[in-house]
Order: C-alpha cells, then structure tokens, then sequence
C-alpha cells in the first residue's frame, strides 16, 4: 500500500479562510479578536513561529500585539505583563512562547494567564475542563491534528489509537480528545514495554516524541492512519555545509509505504498548529462576549 499523504498545509489554509470569513460577520458588530504573543529570548526558530504567527493573524482580520523580552527579563516582571495583557479588553488571546529561560518558573506563568484568554490551552482549568468532558480552550497541536483526523475519517468511534508521548502540550490532550470521541486509547511513553508491538495495534498512531525518524514502518498496522507531531531539527550537509532541515519523529519512507494515510513534516501537523491558534483566539473572542462559540 502506498498511503495517501495529509496536506496539513492546505488544511490550515481552508481553517484560515473560514476563520476570516467569521472574523469579517464579527467585525459588522463591532468585534475584532486580538492576540498577544509573548516572546522571552532571541530562540531563532522561536522568532520565526512568532513572525508567522503574527502574519496570519493580521492575515485573518484580526490584531496582533507581539511582545518580545530580553533574555534576562525576571519572573517578576513576566508576570505583571500577563497581569497587562489579562486586563487589556483588546487582547482576547494570550500565548507565551515556550520554553522559557532558566530562571523563570514556565507553571507559575501559565497559571497566571486568564483561562478564558488561554489559547494555548495549557492553563490547569483548561486542562482540566478537557479531562472532565467540559467546554474548553484545547492545545492547537492536538485540535489540529482532532481536525485532519475528522476530515479523513468522519467518526472516530470504536478505532483503536496510540499515542506516543505524554507531555501536557501534546501527548496528554490528544489522548483525552481521542477518548472523547470514542477510541480506545493507548498512552506510550520512554518506559513502554515493546513500543513497536504496542504501535502496531493502532488505527491512528501519533507521534509526539522529539526523536528524528523513530517510527519505522515495520511499527504500522497496514492502512492505519499516522500523525507526525515531531519537529526535530537535523544537519542537512547534502544541502551544503552547515544547512539544517526538519524532520519529524516518523521515518516518512518506511511507513508511507504500510499506513494509509500520513502527514508529512513539513506540512502536516505544523501548519494546522498555527491555524488552531486563530481558531482559539476567535473563540476566545466570542466566548468572552457572550457570543456563540464558532463552528469551524
Ligand atoms: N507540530 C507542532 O505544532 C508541534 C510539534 N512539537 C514537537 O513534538 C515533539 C514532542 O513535543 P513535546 O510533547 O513537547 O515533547 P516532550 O519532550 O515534552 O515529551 C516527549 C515525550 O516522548 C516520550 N519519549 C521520549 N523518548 C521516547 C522513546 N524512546 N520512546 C517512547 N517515548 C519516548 C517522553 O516520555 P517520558 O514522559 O517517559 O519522558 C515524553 O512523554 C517535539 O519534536 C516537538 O518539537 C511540539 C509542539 C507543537
Ligand atoms: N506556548 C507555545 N505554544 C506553542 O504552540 C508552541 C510553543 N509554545 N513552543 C514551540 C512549539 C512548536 N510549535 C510549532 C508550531 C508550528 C510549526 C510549523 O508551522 N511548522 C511548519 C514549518 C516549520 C519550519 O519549516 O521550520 C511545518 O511543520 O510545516 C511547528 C512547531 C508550536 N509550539
């Protein structure tokens, strides 16, 4: 089998264009969401999620307000900006990029955002909603990839799904957005006992790991559907001295050739990341109005 390779980027682009368009009723009233970046440090692939980030958010109608601190900026005064941006009626959507420096305690900031502005996702409250069932802001990179699941399939019920990673950015909302919809599912880790046979059970397999090519093919169930979350950064010298590409955490050639459907890295779960982000923040927008929740 050769399996069918997910456009993650022309997914998020058909994501944007209807947030737009929604942008646009919510302008008529009066409404234009708005999203804070945050941004400690000079991290160079960091810089370039934020710049695009703040693009496609001017891109979609709505505004982008980037703040960008000094590598040494203290705790203290992290804080009191995200004490700012929570109490700025303009700002609907507040996102602090991560990881941050050493000397900041990332929890204590998340846990400083509002929850009703937290597009990443990753406040206590919001994880928790998720865990219970409860209307909430869910992680972008799992909505993302719930999203191209859907398309691909319509319902999940009853399909067997492993994730593999437990992070609370992404192994831990994915696996409670696949539980909500029905899958049996299965949370791998570093300490899983024969990872490859556990891999094999699955339907949907993603792979949230951090470890170039690590999913070989011989992994896959044939036609089982398989989501690349990795973004690993690798020396690229056939592209010329010092040159580097991204990976992602599944060896593309071996498992295209089992499964049945496959995102690539780049442009599979990436772009939809972002995408969700706008998504979020518009929601956050209307929720914060008393508005319905948009149905994207
Ligand atoms: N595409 C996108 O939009 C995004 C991509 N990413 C990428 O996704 C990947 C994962 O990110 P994140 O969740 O933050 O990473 P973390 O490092 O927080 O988590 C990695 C997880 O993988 C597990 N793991 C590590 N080694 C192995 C192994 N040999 N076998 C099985 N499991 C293993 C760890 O297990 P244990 O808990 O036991 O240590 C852990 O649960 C990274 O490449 C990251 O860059 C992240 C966010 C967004
Ligand atoms: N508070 C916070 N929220 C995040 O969501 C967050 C974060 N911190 N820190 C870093 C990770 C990583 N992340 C990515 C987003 C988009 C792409 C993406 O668009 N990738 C493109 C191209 C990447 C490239 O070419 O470098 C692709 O896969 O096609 C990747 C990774 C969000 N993260």
């Amino acid at each position: 089998m050769t399996a069918a390779i997910i456009d993650g980027k022309a997914a998020a682009a058909a994501l944007r264009q209807r947030i737009g368009a929604r942008v646009g009723e919510l302008a008529k009233q009066g409404v234009t969401p708005g999203l804070a970046v945050v941004l400690v440090g000079e991290n160079p692939a960091s810089q370039v999620y934020v710049r695009s980030k703040a693009k496609q958010t001017v891109e979609a109608g709505m505004r982008s307000f980037e703040h960008k601190l000094p590598a040494d900026t203290s705790e203290q005064d992290l804080l009191a900006l995200v004490g700012r941006l929570n109490a700025d009626e303009a700002v609907d959507g507040i996102l602090v990029q991560l990881p941050l420096p050493a000397q900041i305690n990332a929890e204590l900031v998340l846990e400083a955002i509002d929850p009703r502005k937290d597009v990443d996702g990753f406040h206590p409250v919001n994880a928790g909603r998720l865990a219970s069932g409860a209307p909430s802001l869910v992680p972008c990179t799992p909505l993302g990839c719930l999203m191209l699941l859907r398309d691909l399939k319509g319902d999940l019920a009853g399909l067997e799904a492993v994730v593999i990673g437990r992070s609370n950015i992404v192994g831990k909302p994915m696996a409670a957005l696949l539980t909500a919809e029905s899958c049996t599912v299965t949370i791998a880790h570093s300490k899983t006992r024969d990872l490859p046979a556990v891999c094999r059970r699955a339907d949907i397999l993603v792979a949230a790991v951090g470890r170039p090519g690590m999913v070989t093919g011989d992994w896959v169930k044939p036609g089982a559907i398989v989501l690349d979350v990795g973004i690993n950064r690798v020396s690229a010298p056939e592209l010329g001295e010092g040159k580097t590409r991204i990976v992602g955490d599944v060896d593309f050639a071996s498992c295209a050739a089992v499964a049945g459907a496959i995102t690539p890295v780049p442009g599979g779960v990436g772009p939809m990341t972002i995408a969700c982000l706008l998504a979020n923040t518009l929601t956050a927008a209307c929720m914060r109005r008393g508005l319905p929740k948009p149905v994207l």
